[in-house]
């Protein structure tokens, strides 16, 4: 960086100085906080995405979004050039460039960073980054502080912001995959292959069970941005669909799909005119999607959550890869499921009786879709509902022959080939997609003649389980290790831990680990019966509140 540079730099950082006393933290999801202290961190976020993208020679992504969490609040952060995650060894850059005290210190940070990852700004190369927000009204100023970071930046290495207006945080990633695999980066191209993806899977859904299910879904959208996109695909397809909260109520208040999985009751607008219909809820950026139906007095909720999603579609996967595996002379598909700890025992168990290969990891996407991202065909939920199915390009090019009948094999192998490559057009192969869910799961039930309670009933049924949150000091005081399922530190604390779930053998189970995005501990607990599972949650958080509050 050359004088007029940092001078550059100084000046617009200037512009953005952080709120006293706040430390940030790019989190299980990128940095969130109130909307009121986030400009200084946009800002600072988007001179790392021009510098990402200037590294990696690729569109980099910008989403300011605080999802599932209150309206007053915000957040952003990036995807990759495949349209992942950050990668993870930038982090420490953004926590650090998040929490610089001032211009000098945050322009002596880029500079140096700049200088030890070796980013070459002299090569002619201009960043592109593409922005997007939710429905948030504090984004659009949100907005406004990211494109400032070109404006500072613009100097060292020139670069273009383009501002993908109001979309869903699948919509960016995606659009950021496919303008980096050379292909088109809008909502209409979006809309172009889910659709054209679903109406093939359709077509090849042979049998008896397809048709029985065409009685209406009924979607809660949280009041956000899920809402008018599902009503936009909806409309390029015959999908009988009623979307509810579409924006008019205060977003994720008593609605969507983290308040219907976390606290199992029935969303805003719902009640019992709705009981036993097949209804769904997106969150508020439209990235997880939980199913559920009504009771009859119109109170309670039969959830079929992120783990039902997936044992639904590993089952129709598995079936499909069975079929290719019975004519296929060209080796084994590696097929695996992937969950984390919060993941229902009667899922996981279910998954391996199937024969599945099932892996756990830590929570946060950007572990599950690296794991996912293993397998020739990897798939990936969180309970929450957060998760997509992925296909390696080796792979998809053994589909592509086995798909083209003219070279041989059977019709029923081409059906399956052919079935195979439309979830891959249908399911985002960036991140975890609602809208992808939704078509899919539609799908997968018409195929199989499911209705909502056949597939809440059939495949196994949930332990009852109990979350809790501890509220404390200092959550980074909890170390855990074995994919969060055990505590290494504070000393004594799993023992302690090991002592209550004898106590509710041999079915109690529960784990403890701190939030990556509230500043809580979280505690999980599974039980045989719904007394079990509370009474090993509230003693547990009793005892992590006297390990960590006293
Ligand atoms: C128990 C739970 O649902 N945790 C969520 C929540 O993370 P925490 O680190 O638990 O706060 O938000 C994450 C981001 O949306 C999501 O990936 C994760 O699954
Ligand atoms: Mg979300």
């Amino acid at each position: 960086m050359n004088e007029e540079q940092r001078s550059a730099l100084l000046n617009s950082s200037s512009l953005f100085p952080p709120p006293p006393g706040v430390k940030f933290s790019y989190g299980t999801s990128g940095f969130r906080a109130d909307a009121s202290l986030l400009e200084s961190t946009v800002f600072r976020v988007g001179i790392l995405a021009a510098l990402r993208s200037i590294h990696t020679r690729s569109v980099i992504g910008l989403m300011i979004t605080a999802s599932h969490n209150r309206l007053s609040d915000n957040g952003i952060k990036v995807a990759d050039p495949s349209g992942g995650m950050l990668a993870q060894n930038w982090e420490p850059f953004a926590d650090a460039i998040a929490n610089a005290p001032d211009p000098n210190s945050l322009v002596q940070l880029v500079y140096d960073f700049i200088k030890r990852v070796n980013i070459r700004l002299d090569e002619g190369f201009s960043a592109e980054v593409f922005l997007g927000r939710d429905t948030r009204p504090s984004g659009i100023s949100l907005l406004e502080a990211a494109k400032q970071a070109k404006l500072g930046i613009i100097s060292i290495i020139g670069s273009t912001f383009t501002d993908m207006g109001i979309v869903t945080t699948p919509q960016l990633h995606w659009m950021v995959r496919s303008r980096n695999k050379g292909g088109e980066a809008s909502e209409q191209s979006y809309y172009n292959q889910l659709s054209t993806s679903f109406r093939c899977l359709l077509d090849y859904c042979p049998g008896e069970g397809c048709g029985n299910v065409d009685d209406e879904l009924i979607v809660d959208a949280a009041d956000g941005v899920g809402g008018e996109k599902l009503e936009t695909l909806k409309s390029k397809l015959s999908l009988n669909v009623q979307v509810r909260n579409r924006g008019a109520g205060v977003l994720n208040d008593g609605v969507g799909a983290d308040y219907v999985q976390k606290e199992k009751l029935v969303p805003r607008g719902f009640g019992p005119p709705d009981a036993g219909k097949r209804c769904a809820s997106l969150d508020g950026d439209a990235d997880r999607l939980v199913y559920f139906s009504v009771s009859s007095d119109g109170n309670a909720v039969d959830l079929v959550d992120g783990d039902k999603i997936l044992s639904l579609f590993s089952v129709f996967l598995k079936e499909q890869l069975d079929v290719l595996a019975e004519e296929e002379e060209g080796g084994v598909v590696s097929f695996g499921v992937v969950q984390t700890a919060y993941a229902n025992g009667a899922s996981t168990e279910y998954l391996r009786r199937a024969g599945l290969r099932v892996a756990c990891t830590p929570t946060g996407v950007k572990y599950l879709h690296e794991k996912a991202a293993e397998y020739d065909v990897g798939i990936y939920f969180e309970a929450n509902g957060h998760g997509t199915v992925l296909f390696s390009d080796g792979f998809l090019s053994r589909l592509d022959s086995s798909s083209n009948a003219e070279i041989g094999g059977s019709e029923k192998k081409h059906g399956a080939a052919m079935r195979l490559r439309a979830v891959n057009g249908i399911m985002n192969q960036a991140v975890g997609d609602a809208l992808s869910g939704v078509l899919l799961v539609e799908a997968v039930l018409l195929y199989k003649g499911w209705s909502i309670h056949q597939w809440s009933e059939r495949l196994y049924r949930d332990l009852p389980s109990r979350q809790l949150k501890v509220i404390v000091h200092d959550r980074s005081v909890i170390e855990t290790a074995d994919a969060e399922t055990r505590v290494v530190k504070p000393a004594g604390l799993q023992e302690a831990i090991d002592g209550e779930v004898a106590k509710h053998s041999p079915d109690g189970r529960c784990f403890v680990r701190p939030s990556g995005t509230e500043d809580v501990v979280r505690v999980y607990a599974e039980g045989s019966t719904r007394e079990s599972a509370d009474d090993l949650a509230r003693s547990v958080a009793s005892i992590v509140d006297r390990y960590l509050c006293s």
